[in-house]
């Protein structure tokens, strides 16, 4: 992974602001001749955008794709593919320059990188951002047909329980406050071979991926942290003649490389840092005062994690297959 994309030979660029007029990406190194168009696209889109249900931001984005190259006919042609999104419901009143950092966002840390700070929200740091990654990851899963990718949300506050969810969810919005939450990524149907066993390992892969979404604070490969607690009689993963495992502790990766076993992602999310409820903070003069955020916001952020951490898995096994073809054929 370069610093200016996700991937190696199958790469993603991103770019534009949340309070911008568009955002958009570029995807370098698609093969050519695969189907596309922008109703493929779409269908991701539409999992992640902002605006559908009390439990994630309010913010009005259509989140409508336009493909603007690299597509003929409906077909790949192996030439840059680039794809734009129009801001249509920006409202940088709400961010005020003058306003104090919102701690846990990334204002304070840009503002200490680049020495300044831009005046509509959070700008690049916006998970905004994340909506080219799903259009990327879209592509990508055309690279990877074998491969089937689904997520679900496993836990919210600390809690497994589904039924208690909602109930959870009304109580921190109604305070003004947030909630963490866990999300879950299975692929199944890579086969064995993906990866590497020194610099291109397949888990470190997925784990820079998907810990460079925004709010995520952890991510666990198959039994992740849990494996540290077992015996090694009890983590290891029984192999029989016919080919099968019979576990998968390892989360469908040893050595760097893919067994052909699922792979399992575990991304946690911290609970979303823009909040109601006053957080003593600084402005950029180092005046103490409280952050109280106002604007649209996810009140769990990794409710709409999901369709991220896909599109994330998406992208890496697409690089990796074209890598391991590179190098094995
Ligand atoms: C899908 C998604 C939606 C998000 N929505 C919000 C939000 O509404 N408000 C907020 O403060 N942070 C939100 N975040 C998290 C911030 O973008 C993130 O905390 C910020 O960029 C700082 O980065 P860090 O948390 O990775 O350190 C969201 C993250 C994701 C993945
Ligand atoms: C707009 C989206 O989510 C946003 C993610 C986000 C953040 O800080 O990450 C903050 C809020 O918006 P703004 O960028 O205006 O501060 C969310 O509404 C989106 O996902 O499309």
């Amino acid at each position: 992974m370069s610093i200016n994309s996700f991937g190696h030979l199958f790469r993603l660029t991103t770019w534009g602001e949340s309070h911008g007029p568009a955002i958009g990406c570029v995807v370098d190194g698609c093969p050519p001749g695969l189907e596309l168009d922008d109703t493929w696209v779409q269908r991701f889109l539409d999992l992640r955008r902002p605006g559908t249900s009390k439990n994630v931001s309010p913010r009005q984005e259509p989140d409508r794709v336009q493909i603007l190259s690299g597509v003929y006919e409906g077909r790949t042609t192996g030439t840059p593919i680039a794809m734009t999104i129009e801001n249509v419901d920006a409202r940088s009143a709400d961010y005020p320059i003058d306003a104090p950092y919102r701690p846990g966002h990334a204002d304070f840390a840009y503002d200490a990188k680049y020495g300044l700070r831009d005046p509509r929200g959070g700008g690049r740091a916006s998970a905004r951002e994340t909506a080219m990654r799903v259009a990327g990851g879209a592509v990508a899963r055309l690279v990877i047909p074998e491969v089937e990718i689904a997520s679900a949300v496993v836990e919210i506050g600390g809690d497994a329980d589904e039924s208690r969810w909602e109930a959870i969810l009304d109580e921190a919005r109604a305070a003004g406050d947030s909630l963490g939450a866990i999300v879950e990524c299975i692929a199944t149907g890579v086969p064995s071979g993906w990866g590497a066993p020194v610099y291109a390992k397949l888990d470190a892969k997925l784990a820079g991926a998907c810990m460079g979404i925004n709010a995520a604070k952890g991510v666990e490969i198959g039994d992740g942290f849990g494996a540290a607690r077992l015996k090694g009689s009890e983590n290891a993963d029984a192999m029989r003649s016919d080919g099968r495992f019979e576990s998968n502790h390892a989360g469908g990766i040893s050595g760097g490389i893919s067994t052909g076993q699922a792979i399992v992602v575990r991304v946690a999310f911290k609970p979303t840092s823009s909040i109601r409820v006053p957080v003593p903070s600084i402005d950029a003069s180092g005046r103490e005062m409280d952050a109280v955020t106002k604007g649209r916001h996810d009140p769990c952020v990794g409710i709409r994690g999901g369709p991220v951490v896909e599109a994330m898995v998406a992208l890496v096994l697409a690089d990796q297959k074209l890598l391991h073809r590179g190098q094995c054929g």
